[in-house]
């Protein structure tokens, strides 16, 4: 290949991995193959700077803007960093830094490098004005409404020196406990899980409805403060400023004089950062002086006073011995390899999960193959290529299988979607098993005392083949298992008599409709209020309830037509459990609101908004649908319609939060 040749192949190569990443999140190298590839590019564009394509990669900031919101031009471009993989690359930047400041002295900050996604707030007069997305560097995404559901970050400030518009940077990520409970959430429902923390935390803040993205606990580190006027003189001082000012600043910076403390610095936290609550990819070394950083000036890309040390992902080759296949409640099949036990960054690892039949595809295993296995963000390690070199013509290609490996039945993998399942609802027993362990869990049924090991006991003894069957349990039935002393017995019976007052969203949770996760079914219970008005509802009016969108209509409307479903929710009705939504219970604490006008707004902490008009009604208060003159109070939540603040404000109407709310009851 010609240089030229080589400049277009690789320009071609890289935005089609960028555009893998950020677009549709599903990689096929790892970043250390990805940055080495870049590099290349780099070197062969200095050398033939004529062959430089205007679409390259090394020109601009790897992101795009989406259609779905109002994009914004940045202040002051968003930019991204350059990165070092070793010690030898760290003081060639060092070198860079020393000979552009000619001989003065330095010292840097050196910070953890958070994998999340960068996000920018705009504050004015210390109200925060607007949240936006790194976007391609130039212009971001306006996701305003879902950056004010970080509860760190303060919607209002009041602090010394504060300009009249500043601008804070930081990273918005979800922390891995949220991460690790969506993702379980979604298995219980029977989606595709989400590859990553990164991948989840710039799906959630990009969606529509901020309500939903609030539920996911999203946090946001702050790094960075921006404003016309040289409000700092040093990174340090800015930090500072913003930690008193009420952001979220990571404790874990550190200000560095030499290159050994940098050093030091890394390796510390190479091993540390594994106990926080969030993935981190490296760490970020930045000059400390402003003035300093003005002189060292910025590429296209990147600041010049700053680099990434980025900690490569470990990786180890080990032999594939065999490929398993799990079975979900929802019939869902996930193959899993089974390797040659290999140490991989501090543990033995043993299995590798594969996602789907795409992903052997793409691979392209063979049982006995020597595969490459990498830790990243996720928690299970997972398979990232094979050594093609060492296959042996008698190494057998792996098969997905065609039927169901627990009861038979021929798979089906839907149009469009990547998982293979068994449609055997009703007889494969993992998936009985696992609708009996959905039902009872804490956000279901709440049925203490029962255990995976006694569902599979109750299972195989026939005992238990539905959860309706719990509810015909008798302290007879039990008595004769072996193992089981009077007192578990009871214990058993009173919990299986107690999930009778669960209220009914938690009920339809807990009968397992596909893709109605807990959330949903709360919609769904306050929407049509109880089961029967449900299971009559048309595929056209289950669109109407708020973010119920097509797939989930079709899935409830297929539910209910299903007569063996229709006959275990007799069942379960006959058994006494709630098929009526109550809404949350309203304690009347008087009459304190009488003759008092509220409208309400955005989302809130301690109430939905029923229970929140139910509230003010049953303490005397009257709820109206629009601000008007005549409005007493708008009950703010946290992201509530700015047109109905912009309104009350210019009318005089009190704006009220949460707390001032409960204050007056
Ligand atoms: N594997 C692939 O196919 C693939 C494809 C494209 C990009 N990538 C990876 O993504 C990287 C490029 O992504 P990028 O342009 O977003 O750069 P980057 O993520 O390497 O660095 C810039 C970003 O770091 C973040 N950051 C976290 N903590 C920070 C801190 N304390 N201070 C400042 N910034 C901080 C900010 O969001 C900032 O935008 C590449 O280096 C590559 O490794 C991988
Ligand atoms: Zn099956």
């Amino acid at each position: 290949m010609n240089p030229q040749e080589e400049i277009n192949q690789l320009t071609d190569q890289l935005n089609e991995l960028n555009y893998r990443y950020y677009i549709t999140a599903d990689s096929e190298v790892s970043d250390y193959e990805f940055d080495k590839l870049l590099e290349k590019l780099q070197q062969l564009e200095a050398q033939y700077p004529q062959f430089i394509r205007n679409d390259s990669p090394t020109h601009r900031v790897g992101g795009t803007i989406s259609k779905e919101f109002e994009a914004v031009n940045h202040r002051f471009p968003m930019l991204s960093l350059g990165n070092t993989y070793n010690a030898g690359e760290l003081a060639d930047f060092d070198e860079r830094v020393r000979k552009g400041l000619d001989g003065e002295p330095y010292e840097y900050i050196c910070e953890l490098k958070f994998d999340g996604v960068a996000l920018s707030v705009w504050y004015e007069n210390g109200v925060l004005v607007r949240g936006v997305t790194r976007g391609d560097g130039v212009r971001g995404d306006d996701i305003t409404a879902n950056v004010k559901t970080i509860r760190t970050l303060p919607l209002r400030i009041n602090a010394e020196n504060m300009p009249a518009v500043f601008e804070v940077r930081g990273e918005g990520f979800m922390p891995l406990s949220s991460f690790e409970s969506l993702n379980k959430e979604r298995e219980d429902i029977g989606e595709a899980l989400l590859a990553n923390p990164r991948n989840a935390a710039s799906g959630t803040f990009k969606m529509q409805d901020s309500s939903v993205v609030a539920k996911r606990k999203m946090d946001c580190y702050l790094y960075q403060f921006l404003a016309n006027e040289e409000v700092f003189e040093s990174h340090e001082e800015s930090l500072h400023w913003m930690k008193k000012a009420g952001f979220n600043v990571s404790p874990t910076w550190k200000k560095c004089k030499t290159l050994e403390e940098v050093l030091a610095f890394i390796d510390h936290w190479d091993i540390a950062r594994y106990d926080l609550p969030l993935n981190t990819d490296g760490i970020v070394i930045k000059v400390n002086s402003i003035a300093q950083r003005e002189i060292l000036g910025y590429t296209a890309k990147s600041p010049r006073w700053a680099i990434a040390y980025k900690y490569k992902s470990e990786s180890a080759s080990t032999t594939l011995e065999s490929v398993s296949y799990q079975l979900g409640r929802t019939g869902n099949v996930t193959p899993v390899a089974n390797l040659k036990p290999v140490l991989l960054a501090g543990t033995v690892v043993k299995r590798a999960s594969i996602h789907n039949a795409n992903e052997i595809e793409r691979l392209d295993l063979h049982l006995g193959d020597t595969v490459f296995v990498e830790k990243g963000g996720e928690i299970i390690p997972k398979i990232t290529g094979v050594d093609t070199s060492k296959r042996s013509l008698a190494f057998e290609k792996v098969q997905f299988p065609t039927t169901c490996p627990e009861c038979d039945t021929p798979l089906i993998r839907k149009e469009g979607e990547a998982n293979h399942y068994c449609p055997n609802e009703k007889g494969c027993p993992p998936q009985i098993k696992g609708k009996i362990e959905h039902f009872i869990q804490r956000k279901a049924l709440n049925i203490e005392n029962l255990g995976t090991e006694t569902i599979d006991l109750f299972y195989q003894k026939g005992i238990v083949k539905s959860p309706a069957d719990l509810y015909e349990l008798t302290k007879d039935k039990l008595a004769n298992l072996e193992g089981f002393k009077e007192k578990s017995i009871n214990n058993i019976l009173s919990g299986v008599q107690k999930s009778k007052e669960i209220p009914f969203k938690q009920v339809l949770f807990g009968i397992g409709i596909r893709f109605v996760g807990a959330t949903v079914a709360e919609k769904l219970a306050s929407y049509f209020n109880n089961i029967d008005a449900l299971a009559k509802a048309t595929y056209e009016e289950l669109l109407q309830v708020p973010e119920i969108g097509d797939r989930i209509a079709q899935s409830v409307v297929a539910y209910f037509q299903d007569e063996e479903n229709q006959a275990y929710i007799e069942k379960l009705k006959a058994a006494g459990l709630q098929f009526i939504h109550e809404s949350t219970e309203i304690v009347v604490e008087g009459n304190s609101l009488e003759g008092k006008t509220f409208v309400i707004s955005g989302t809130f902490q301690n109430y939905g908004r029923d229970d929140l008009k139910v509230k003010i009604e049953a303490n005397g208060g009257k709820v109206l649908s629009g601000v008007s003159g005549k409005l007493n109070f708008l009950i703010a939540g946290s992201d509530a319609g700015p047109s109905k603040l912009q309104k009350a404000e210019k009318l005089g109407v009190q704006v009220i939060t949460e707390e001032e709310f409960e204050k007056m009851l």
